[in-house]
């Protein structure tokens, strides 16, 4: 099988290659990229005026299986990925029962290959069913193809448990992501804690809470000689942290989300939940610091976090709302719309930290467009004007702070394995 895309700006970012050109795939390859290829016998998409980039990469999702499929499942998940333009997403073990065995690693790779539209890479616990207390199978999982390890949604507080899984990972040249938040700083907050958080009358979780986690987690790493990847990074002091850390040769990588890079404590009102989110919207300087940080190089890559929740538990009160909403077919519309259309981000970069970033924190093969590479290519209208309505969305998922909201840019042609999985807004 031949397709050809004409003459789309293809931005690989692996090879620092931006220019108008044709990407050849053959055979579930990518077989040529140059100007003027030949199309003969292939079939041909015309991406002129289109951005034609690796297929992205999505590190932190949680489709909730196994046990809250009625939430989202593994074909629910990666049909909102593929319309999102995602052709490798990475999933959270915070499901139920928590993913902290090798049988259920391989169960879930399994069932990936069976449904998933896209590739979905399956993230182990570091600690028994995510207690903090006793190490799980971390090698047994990593020999069933785990891709990293993380108790995402809850912080590990004994120092000694996590670095142990630091010393023990490093032979395997793992990855940690760590969920920084100190707990006792965050209890029952369920918004940032600062000025928006006093005028509503609501417990707040402080930045300094991240911020503590942050430093301790990146101490730990650099005494292990380990690899640590900062989670959902919200906080400007730990943007800095990050920076110096990196300076000094640590080996510490981080993430943020496009929420985190748009939207702030301003946007949260009460009576909607869709907001409610953990790390929570941080203020207009946290923001920026998010910003600075991602043009820097201080951070690595761009993930969703997306947490879908079923809509009767969104639907209660802020306070006991859960906290999380769906990120992937949104993602490519906030990014484009906010910080590109703004001139606050140039899209070369934001493609880099959805594509080759990731590639790279995480060793991924994946991420690139160069010859021979698996056919993993999503196609990007920077141009189209679309607005958000869950009644359209692919996750079961429906609350999301970006309902209604009109924004410009959208993937309308997602390629995994050179096989067409998503073709204007509609997953085949
Ligand atoms: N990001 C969220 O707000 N929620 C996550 C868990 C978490 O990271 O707290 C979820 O699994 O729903």
């Amino acid at each position: 099988m031949k397709l050809i895309l004409k003459g789309g700006r293809v931005i690989n970012p692996a090879e620092h290659f931006d220019e108008v050109a044709d990407v050849l795939i053959e055979d579930g390859k990518i077989a040529a990229v140059g100007k003027d290829l030949s199309a003969e016998g292939a079939e041909v998409y015309d991406a002129a005026g289109k951005i034609v980039t690796p297929g992205l990469i999505d590190m932190h999702t949680h489709f909730r299986e196994p046990g809250q499929e009625a939430k989202e499942d593994f074909e629910s998940g990666s049909k909102a990925a593929a319309a999102g333009g995602y052709t490798t997403v990475a999933t959270m073990p915070n499901t139920k029962p928590v993913v902290d065995t090798a049988a259920l690693v391989r169960s879930l790779e399994k069932r990936a290959e069976d449904v998933a539209k896209v590739h979905i890479r399956i993230i182990g616990a570091v600690t028994k069913g995510q207690k903090g207390q006793e190490l799980a199978e971390l090698g047994d999982m990593v020999a069933a193809g785990a891709v990293a390890f993380s108790d995402d949604g809850h912080f590990d507080p004994t120092a000694k448990v996590l670095l142990n899984a630091y010393d023990y990972l490093h032979t395997f040249d793992k990855v940690i992501i760590n969920h920084e938040e100190e707990p006792s700083l965050v209890e029952d907050g369920v918004m940032n804690e600062g000025h928006c958080s006093a005028m509503l009358g609501m417990k707040g979780r402080p930045t300094v809470a991240e911020d503590i986690a942050v430093a301790r987690d990146i101490l730990l790493a650099e005494y292990a000689g380990a690899r640590v990847h900062v989670a959902h990074i919200s906080s400007g002091r730990s943007v800095e942290l990050v920076r110096e850390a990196k300076k000094h040769g640590i080996r510490v990588t981080t993430e943020v989300t496009p929420h985190h890079l748009t939207m702030t404590d301003e946007c949260v009102n009460l009576y909607d939940s869709s907001t409610k989110t953990n790390p929570p919207l941080r203020s207009q300087s946290d923001v920026d610091a998010m910003v600075e940080g991602l043009k820097d190089g201080t951070i690595d890559a761009i993930v969703t976090d997306h947490s879908p929740h079923a809509q009767e538990e969104k639907d209660r009160e802020y306070i006991y709302a859960p906290s999380g909403f769906p990120g992937l077919e949104t993602a490519i519309g906030v990014l484009f719309t906010d910080l590109c259309k703004t001139g606050k981000v140039d899209i070369p970069t934001i493609i880099e930290k959805m594509t080759w970033g990731p590639a790279k924190a995480f060793k991924l093969d994946a991420g690139t467009l160069s010859v021979g590479a698996n056919a993993d290519v999503t196609v990007i209208d920077p141009d189209l004007v679309w607005t958000v309505d869950p009644k359209k969305f692919y996750t079961r998922g429906s609350h999301s702070p970006f309902v209604g909201r009109e924004l410009t840019g959208k993937p309308v042609l997602t390629i995994v394995d050179g096989k067409v999985v998503m073709k204007d807004g509609v997953v085949l």
